[in-house]
């Protein structure tokens, strides 16, 4: 097990935001988290890297690779983010620096994480591009000559440049047309084939629930309903809750993806 959250239960002064939350993540899998707007995906996923809003206070364990990340100091938590865990964010225009280029990215996100040879961080950078299909000429352009999924794919590379065992994906498609979202997918299955780190990936999409992950967790409330096996969740949903999320998913009849799956 890589990531073990135990009984975490996150607050403002109104409201409690978690209540309670326990979840496990095995090392290597795709694992879903899915629920409504407002359920509480993105704190718990805030929560895990300690980069929740200074107005909300957390309270339980994330145990990760024997560390609880909940009581980490500044130096062990830089030691950690990006390196060891990695977020990839809906807002990708807001990850870049409009007038820098992709390059001095790749360059300061390097620097800042110790790798002081600027030859070694170049290769790097165009390594890493290269390997989401983006060549050498993206690492000379600005942010904004790339487009939605090209600049997608560069915050993937980016994410992944310091090999991290977890990456956290909010909502990575969210502002991408269907084919552009389907191809980043694509890159980031390939890139976890290839290096093996553990995917938590938060969604509103089913098709992708369907199509990637291994197991998946259903928020509600910021409380989690129902979670385990994504065959098994999917085609017999046990909570009341999971089953009106389905049956609102149009292109994802539980008859039919238990055909699909030879289930039926
Ligand atoms: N800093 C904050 N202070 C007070 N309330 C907050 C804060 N951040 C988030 N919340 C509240 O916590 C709840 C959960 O928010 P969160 O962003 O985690 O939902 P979500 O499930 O990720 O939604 P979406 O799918 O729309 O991104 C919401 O009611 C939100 O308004």
């Amino acid at each position: 097990m890589i990531l073990s959250i135990e009984k975490l239960s996150v607050r403002s002064k109104e409201k409690n935001i978690l209540d309670n939350v326990s979840l496990q993540l095995e090392k290597g899998e795709w694992y879903a988290l899915v629920g409504q707007s407002g359920s509480g995906k993105s704190v718990l996923s805030q929560t895990i890297g300690q980069m929740l809003s200074p107005n909300l206070t957390a309270e339980g364990k994330i145990n990760f690779n024997g560390e609880n990340t909940l009581s980490l100091r500044r130096s062990d938590l830089k030691r950690i983010r990006g390196q060891k865990i990695a977020y990839i964010f809906q807002d990708y225009q807001g990850s870049f620096t409009p007038f820098r280029t992709i390059g001095q990215h790749f360059q300061e996100y390097q620097k800042v994480h110790g790798v002081n040879d600027r030859i070694v961080r170049k290769d790097n950078a165009i390594q890493a591009l290269e390997s989401v299909g983006l060549d050498e000429k993206f690492y000379k352009r600005y942010p904004f000559q790339l487009s939605g999924g090209q600049l997608q794919r560069t915050s993937i590379a980016l994410s992944l440049l310091l090999s991290p065992e977890l990456v956290i994906a909010d909502e990575i498609t969210t502002a991408l047309d269907s084919i552009s979202a389907h191809r980043i997918l694509q890159v980031l299955k390939e890139k976890q084939q290839e290096t093996g780190c553990t995917i938590l990936f938060i969604t509103h999409d089913w098709r992708h629930v369907r199509k990637y992950a291994d197991r998946l967790a259903v928020m509600k409330e910021g409380k989690i309903v129902e979670c385990g096996d994504k065959t098994k969740v999917l085609t017999n949903p046990q909570h009341e809750y999971t089953k009106q999320l389905i049956a609102a998913a149009p292109v994802l009849k539980a008859s039919e993806l238990a055909v699909k799956e030879g289930v039926l």
